[in-house]
């Protein structure tokens, strides 16, 4: 793998979003891996519509949270995602308005990426950002830097966010992950969290997938 990649440089990475006062995370990591895969096949950016999934993706619960690997089976029955602009975020689940004929975008299929930080960086530099989930107890406290928040603080079991991997590299020489959030601009470095890398921190390498568009 290289040493460090940034999809951000490639143009592979939409605007920072805003989940509002909704557990949705679940959708936001799943769509904004499917933009970057779609990112890869087509040379298009699109931005994705999360509200598809909390109002018609039924293995989940809308604002009370869900699964990436749910979240790309429900993709794959309903036929894709329609654009943030055909089905745009509410930030509360309504009645599913999907219409098939909006699709915008796509999946064949999904991975679950291997447990080990420089796998899921080789992986990442080859195919396009990865979903991943972590315990974001860390997160809440973040305002800039690259955090290393002791294990008491950060308990790789505790698994309760979802987020997206966009990148890895070193910052004076401390190894990092760059996170894309969805917690709006204002957070942490301009909506990112910067978090160790090679330590197994939070559980960050535990729930590493993707979407795969053929
Ligand atoms: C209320 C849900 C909040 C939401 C989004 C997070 S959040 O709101 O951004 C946030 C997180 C942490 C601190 C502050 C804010 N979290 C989730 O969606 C998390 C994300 C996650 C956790 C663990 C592994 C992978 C992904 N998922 C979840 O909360 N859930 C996973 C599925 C579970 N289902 C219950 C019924 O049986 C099927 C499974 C419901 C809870």
């Amino acid at each position: 793998a290289p040493d460090s990649w940034d999809w951000r440089d490639h143009r592979a990475v939409s605007p920072v979003k805003n989940q509002g006062m909704c557990g949705s995370c679940w959708a936001f990591s799943v769509t904004e891996n499917i933009e970057g895969q779609w990112f890869k096949k087509t040379g298009k950016l699109l931005s994705l519509s999360e509200q598809e999934l909390v109002d018609c993706d039924k293995l989940d619960q809308a604002c009370g949270g869900g699964l990436p690997s749910n979240a790309y089976e429900a993709i794959e029955e309903l036929g894709g995602l329609e654009t943030e602009t055909d089905y745009s975020y509410t930030g509360h689940k309504q009645s599913c308005d999907f219409s098939s004929g909006k699709v915008a975008a796509y999946i064949n299929s999904s991975v679950e990426l291997p447990d080990n930080e420089n796998e899921i960086a080789a992986w990442l530099a080859e195919n396009s950002p990865v979903s991943a989930a972590l315990n974001a107890f860390a997160m809440q406290f973040y305002r800039k830097g690259v955090s290393h928040p002791l294990k008491i603080f950060c308990n790789p079991w505790m698994i309760d966010h979802a987020v997206l991997l966009v990148g890895f590299g070193q910052r004076n020489g401390i190894p990092f992950w760059a996170i894309k959030n969805s917690w709006g601009e204002d957070y942490g470095e301009q909506g990112y969290y910067y978090l160790y890398r090679g330590s197994r921190l939070c559980g960050i390498n535990k729930m590493c997938s993707s979407a795969i568009v053929n």
